[in-house]
């Protein structure tokens, strides 16, 4: 990302790399789900949702690589749940954990402007490290949050093969030029990461539960040269054997991602640091040797 690198910010895609060297490819998710926090013993409320962020950010800050607050958790709860995303993101952000923001979103170019300041403007309280979008406006409506992102040394996770049964109804489509959705979405980013070393900042999502959806969609993981979000680790099935044989030879850009499966283990700090532990274990045996 040459804009953020001549501005002197270390731009997202080598501080993800720095901090998967020293802490293990996995990204713990920040899922408040109304069962999880009736597990915790918390409120189906604002409140709740608070307490129950705080308490991951608290108990995994600055043991995993990376932390994912789903927004639609803290957006059902309104304003107040607002807030305490912001607070959530705040609060990785001093423990020196990367967070991405999984908001998903996409819209024509100028709303997108809009989401991108929200998402990756410095300053906004928002904003994390990164932030998952949604291409299926095509590629090039995520231009005004590739550029933001670039300016201020964030990054950009693009739906690419979702772990979801129902993605590749679209995923798998051929385009109008004549190779699938995902193998474009897959390019295109790789476009916008050329030259950049270790990896560049604009990562693709691509679920560990899709088989051999890569190969059959002819869509080149490796030539990506960013990193590889990969949720569905833990509680929709996928584990170690999962990671090695979806990724192959692009196995070193992945970063893991589970929720339910560590915040299972909660509210015990110990109970959630061994799960996270434990999934950090697994995801670089499978990815890392
Ligand atoms: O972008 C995502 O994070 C995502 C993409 C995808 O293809 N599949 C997927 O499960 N996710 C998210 O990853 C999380 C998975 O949660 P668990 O199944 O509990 O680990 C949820 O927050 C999903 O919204």
């Amino acid at each position: 990302m040459p804009e953020a690198q001549a501005a002197g910010v270390v731009p997202f895609g080598a501080r993800l790399a720095a901090a998967t060297d020293d802490l293990g490819p996995l990204c713990v998710g920040i899922d408040p789900h109304a069962q999880l926090l009736a597990a915790w013993g918390l409120a189906d409320d604002a409140a709740g949702v608070r307490e129950f962020s705080l308490r991951v950010v608290d108990a995994l800050g600055g043991r995993v690589a990376a932390l994912k607050p789903q927004a639609a958790f803290y957006e059902r709860h309104g304003a107040a749940g607002v807030a305490a995303l912001e607070e959530t993101i705040a609060a990785a952000r001093a423990a020196g954990t990367l967070t991405v923001v999984d908001a998903k979103r996409g819209d024509i170019g100028s709303t997108m402007g809009a989401y991108a300041d929200a998402f990756l403007g410095d300053g906004s309280p928002l904003a994390g490290d990164a932030v998952t979008v949604s291409p299926y406006l095509g590629f090039g409506s995520l231009a005004p949050a590739a550029e933001l992102a670039a300016r201020t040394g964030r990054g950009l996770f693009v739906l690419c093969l979702t772990s979801n049964p129902e993605g590749p109804q679209v995923q798998h489509a051929t385009t109008a030029g004549g190779v699938s959705v995902a193998a474009s979405v897959a390019a295109q980013a790789a476009a916008l990461n050329a030259g950049a070393d270790p990896m560049g900042s604009v990562g693709l999502v691509v679920g560990a539960t899709i088989g051999d959806a890569a190969r059959a969609t002819g869509t080149d993981l490796a030539a990506v040269n960013g990193p590889l979000l990969a949720p569905g680790v833990g509680a929709q099935g996928a584990g170690a054997a999962e990671l090695a044989a979806v990724f192959g030879v692009a196995r070193r850009q992945v970063l893991a991602s589970s929720s339910r499966g560590v915040l299972q283990a909660g509210p015990d700090v110990d109970g959630l640091r061994a799960a996270a532990a434990s999934a950090a274990r697994e995801a670089s045996a499978a990815l890392r040797d």
